[in-house]
Order: structure tokens, then sequence, then C-alpha cells
């Protein structure tokens, strides 16, 4: 067949495909209204996981990665004008932060692969509220709780190459009144080096300014001796444990109070 006759062929398919993907997005609008009236989430995991399973099934083997990394990209466009829709009037955006070594950008669900990256390792999980993360979809359910409303939740990149080292999120303590939570993993590559210092020193400004919270909370497991120590040359202080796992591995919960420090 002659290029041209294949092109020809090719626009009238991208005609199908337009008013194909404007139709799901107006009934993905229609979603988006009706989960702002019920007061929804907008992202939902095991309805994603149920499409994606399909799409698996369904496709051809010689497509079945393209067929996926294209129905991801629907599922994230969707979101979006989702929440361009549910998030009207809603809280200002989160501010990018720069500190001498880092670039810390707001996390979203598209960040979820270098992050899975992260929490599908057990030398970086055993240090973490979560267990070893097996599938991806793992990875966006915990995004989006670091992301809910309320929460600030960062990437952490070096700022002179823009490599991805980490996530960073503090969230509005479900325990504690008017705290904030402070949640931490870097590659084990960038382990020692003084980023954790960093970044504490952002979790106060960003706590106080932005959350208004009375105190920052950190939870960390006692065994994580370079973490503890981080802490405590921050000026944090031990105010509980816990135990958690069989019941013999203790969970140290650091307070640091912001009221001392900013009167
Ligand atoms: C449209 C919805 O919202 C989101 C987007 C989805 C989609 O585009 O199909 C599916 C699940 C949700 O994460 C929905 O909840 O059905």
């Amino acid at each position: 067949m002659e290029l041209e006759q294949i092109r020809f062929q090719i626009n009238e398919l991208n005609t199908e495909l337009l008013h194909l993907f404007e139709k799901r997005m107006q009934l993905c609008g229609q979603v988006a209204e009706y989960k702002k009236e019920h007061h929804m989430d907008i992202f939902v995991p095991a309805r994603e996981v149920e499409i994606l399973e399909w799409v698996k099934a369904n496709s051809k083997k010689e497509f079945a990665t393209y067929d996926l990394e294209f129905f991801n990209c629907l599922l994230n466009l969707s979101r979006s004008y989702q929440q361009s829709i549910v998030g009207e009037g809603a809280a200002a955006p989160i501010p990018a932060v720069r500190t001498e070594r880092l670039l810390l950008l707001p996390l979203s669900l598209e960040d979820a692969e270098p992050v899975f990256s992260l929490t599908s390792k057990p030398d970086i999980t055993k240090y973490m509220r979560f267990d070893t993360h097996s599938s991806i979809e793992e990875t966006r359910s915990l995004i989006a709780r670091y992301c809910e409303p309320g929460n600030l939740a960062y990437k952490v990149l070096l700022a002179q190459t823009g490599e991805f080292i980490g996530v960073f999120a503090l969230k509005i303590s479900k325990e504690v009144p008017a705290a904030a939570d402070v949640s931490l993993f870097l590659s084990p590559e960038s382990w020692n080096l003084g980023y954790a210092g960093e970044i504490l020193c952002v979790a106060e400004d960003m706590a106080s300014n932005f959350m208004q919270a009375d105190s920052l909370l950190a939870y960390v497991v006692a065994d994580h001796i370079a973490s503890c120590h981080t802490l405590e040359k921050a000026g944090y202080h031990v105010q509980k444990t816990l135990f958690f796992g069989e019941g013999d591995a203790t969970l140290n919960v650091y307070q640091l109070s912001l009221h001392s420090k900013n009167n």
C-alpha cells in the first residue's frame, strides 16, 4: 500500500479516536460531578486495576505493553480533568522548594514508576510503616494518601541533575491534634549525605507556615540509628515507643514542638 493511502487511513482513525476520547472524557466529567456532590475521592485504585486487568486480558500479545501504557495515559488524563472539575476553588497549589542541594516538587500519581522503584525495595521498606510493594497499584494508593487535601507531598530531586532520589510528605496527623506527620524515604545511594537534615528544615517551615501545625511527628524504627541521630540533631525528642511486627520491633515516635521554636 502506498504511504499516502496508509496515512489516509490513519487520519480516519484519528478522527474516530478523537471523538471516542472526548466522549470518554465527557463521561469522566459526569463521574467527577457525582464525586464532587458525594465528597468522594477522584482516584479509585480498585476501578483502575479492574480496567488495566481487562486491557491485559484483551490485548494482542504484540501490543500488550503499548495498550497498557495507552490506558495508563487515559486514566491520568481522566484524573487531571476530574481534578479540574472537583478542584474548582480548591486550596492553593503546593509550592516547589529549593534547598542547598535539593529540589522538592509536588508529588503526583504520574511519579508512580520512580516511587515504585523505591517502595518495592525491602532495604528501604524495612524502615517504613508500609510493607514492600509488589505492584505499582500499591504505590499509586500510597501516593494518593500522601496527596490527600491538607497534606504536602513532594518528590525529592538532586537540584544539580534533576535525578529523582526519594519522597517527602507531611501529613495531617490522625493521632495527635495539630501535628504534622513526616514521611521520608530516599534511595540507598543518597543515605548518609545529610539530605534528610536538609529536608527536616523544610518540614519545620512548611508545617508551621502552610499547615499551621504545632508540632512535627516522625515514626522511626529504633534500629535505624542514622535516622534517629538525624532527628535528635534536628531537636526532635522521643515522645513514646510503640511495638510492631511480631511485637519485638520498636518504633520511636519522635516529636518536635514548633511553638517553642517560634516563640
Ligand atoms: C472515572 C473515574 O475516576 C478515575 C478515573 C478512571 C477512568 O478514567 O476510568 C477510573 C477510576 C478513577 O481513578 C471513576 O471513578 O470511575
